[in-house]
């Protein structure tokens, strides 16, 4: 079928935060709905209102996603090529009346950043190439990547009103997880969870070592989590393990299942990686080779694709009982009543940020799953259910992390049972501030999820619970049970039988 052919002076016409069209790849797109959702912030699409935005497209998005995440009556045409004008080819000027400030290579003052996608803007802008495209990467076509943090403007509050919530109590965890953007990397981040009483969640590949990260004078009586990539080679894992436990304040070790295979991060690929950084953990350096020159790739080699529950099991015993363990990135229900069942202390519901399988589903996705599945996990296991607290059951903490950047986010999580939640790239981001930037982002944060609570009438932790929330508009989306809900299975009753 023929598409309608718009003219140029049509298309600029478009050009409005309420009216607004944007061109990519000769198609015409009617964004207007979608840009104040736009994970980046909607500046950025103003920017281009009623022009063509193909350049900064491409550059960070996949062709299908504009397809697959608008309807299809988003899609106004094509542009009649026999109406383009020498200026509409050239390249945007400098100078833009809309929303978008001008990128520029400064850093914008601290005290201008207002929000998690602030923070994502300026180190779009200020970031070196390679850092902007390892951090912000995700696996093909940053299905998952944007589907995490859109599913939670899908969910709606219940609130209730006039309760007396002047004085509220928000204690819970919030988890942070960077030399790359900030000479301290990951040794600020630590000082600002410190500062914050935040718990900061170790990367195995982090750009510090563990030990120079907990052992900073400033955060030696803070508590730490050690996140464990699983080595090939188990000697390696096994020493790294017995170093680990030497230090008095790292309290838990969190095992990432999620990463059997690192996922192919086209945005990383596609910058050449500086072949003289070494990566600290595992002393190896990235390579430009024909598949470009990603540091995921580089970073994944030498997990252990052959992860199982044995290990696992194994693990627990050998870390000891004293040490809370729990596995990280944990995508269905099943995964999560066998982390409870085998003795683990919780599971973190989370797909890496989208960077391994793309189309896995979402975090909240699989914590409503629990609750549609096994409900006894959350209902019998919470740290504050009445059986834990009558000592008739042992406490399982389900973790959430994945595309979370607001306070109401959090909040969401909390009231469906998520003890802690986790912030990925929005901790990065902000890391380009150093200790000041993160403590920056987590008063944010921890100022929107207060606004929340007061404003749906809840003043404990203890008191939020699934009558907050309405999650009518993704709960199709949401598995019911193990096997498909109506595709007969041809080998069913071996698979559905299998515990694994
Ligand atoms: C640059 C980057 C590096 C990451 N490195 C690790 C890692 O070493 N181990 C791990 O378990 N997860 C890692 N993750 C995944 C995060 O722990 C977390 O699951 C994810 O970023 C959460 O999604 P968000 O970025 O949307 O908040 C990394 C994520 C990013 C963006």
């Amino acid at each position: 079928m023929s598409q309608n052919k718009i003219s140029i002076s049509e298309i600029k016409s478009h050009n409005q935060s309420d009216d607004c069209w944007i061109v990519v790849d000769g198609q015409v797109w009617d964004i207007t709905s979608f840009a104040p959702e736009h994970p980046g912030g909607p500046g950025i699409i103003y920017k281009y209102a009623g022009r063509d935005a193909t350049a900064a497209y491409n550059e960070i998005h996949a062709p299908s996603i504009i397809k697959n995440g608008l309807s299809a009556s988003a899609n106004k045409g094509v542009v009649d090529q026999s109406t383009v004008t020498k200026e509409w080819s050239e390249p945007l000027p400098d100078e833009t009346p809309k929303a978008a400030p001008k990128p520029s290579s400064e850093k914008p003052p601290l005290d201008s950043i207002i929000n998690a996608h602030d923070f994502e803007i300026q180190a779009r802008n200020t970031s070196t190439a390679k850092t902007w495209a390892f951090y912000s990467s995700a696996s093909n076509d940053l299905v998952t990547r944007d589907l995490n943090a859109s599913l939670y403007s899908r969910i709606l509050f219940r609130p209730r009103t006039m309760r007396r919530v002047a004085t509220i109590d928000t204690r819970t965890t919030l988890l942070a997880m960077a030399r790359l953007i900030h000479p301290d990397g990951e040794l600020a981040i630590a000082r600002a969870c410190k500062t914050r009483k935040i718990i900061q969640s170790i990367s195995n590949n982090a750009s510090y070592s563990a030990a120079d990260i907990v052992s900073q004078p400033e955060v030696s009586d803070h508590p730490f989590i050690f996140q464990l990539y699983v080595d090939k080679r188990k000697e390696k894992t096994n020493a790294l393990l017995a170093k680990i436990k030497s230090h008095k304040n790292v309290s838990a070790v969190m095992v990432t299942v999620d990463a059997a295979a690192p996922g192919k991060r086209e945005a990383d690929e596609r910058v050449k990686a500086d072949e003289s950084i070494e990566n600290p953990m595992q002393k190896n350096k990235p390579k430009n080779d024909k598949k470009g020159g990603g540091y995921g790739r580089l970073m994944a080699g030498f997990i252990d694709p052959d992860l199982n529950w044995d290990y696992i099991s194994w693990l627990r015993s050998e870390i000891g009982y004293d040490m809370p363990m729990l596995t990280k990135g944990v995508m269905s229900a099943d995964d999560v009543k066998m982390a409870l069942d085998i003795g683990l202390d919780g599971c973190v519901l989370s797909n890496h940020g989208g960077r391994n399988l793309d189309t896995s589903p979402p975090a909240i996705l699989v914590l409503l799953e629990i609750h549609a599945r096994f409900p006894e996990i959350i209902r019998d296991h919470h740290p504050n259910s009445a059986s834990v607290k009558a000592g008739l059951t042992r406490p399982f903490s389900i973790l959430v992390d994945g595309g979370v950047r607001r306070g109401t986010d959090v909040l969401k999580c909390v009231c469906l049972g998520a003890v802690s939640v986790g912030l990925g790239r929005p901790v990065l981001f902000a890391t380009g501030y150093g200790q000041e930037g993160v403590e920056h982002l987590i008063d944010i944060i921890r100022d929107e999820f207060e606004v929340a609570m007061r404003n749906c009438g809840l003043t404990r932790i203890e008191d939020c619970g699934p009558e907050y929330v309405n999650s009518g508009d993704i709960d199709h989306l949401v598995s019911k049970s193990r096997g498909h809900p109506y595709a007969v299975g041809w080998k069913a009753q071996m698979a559905l039988q299998s515990k694994l």
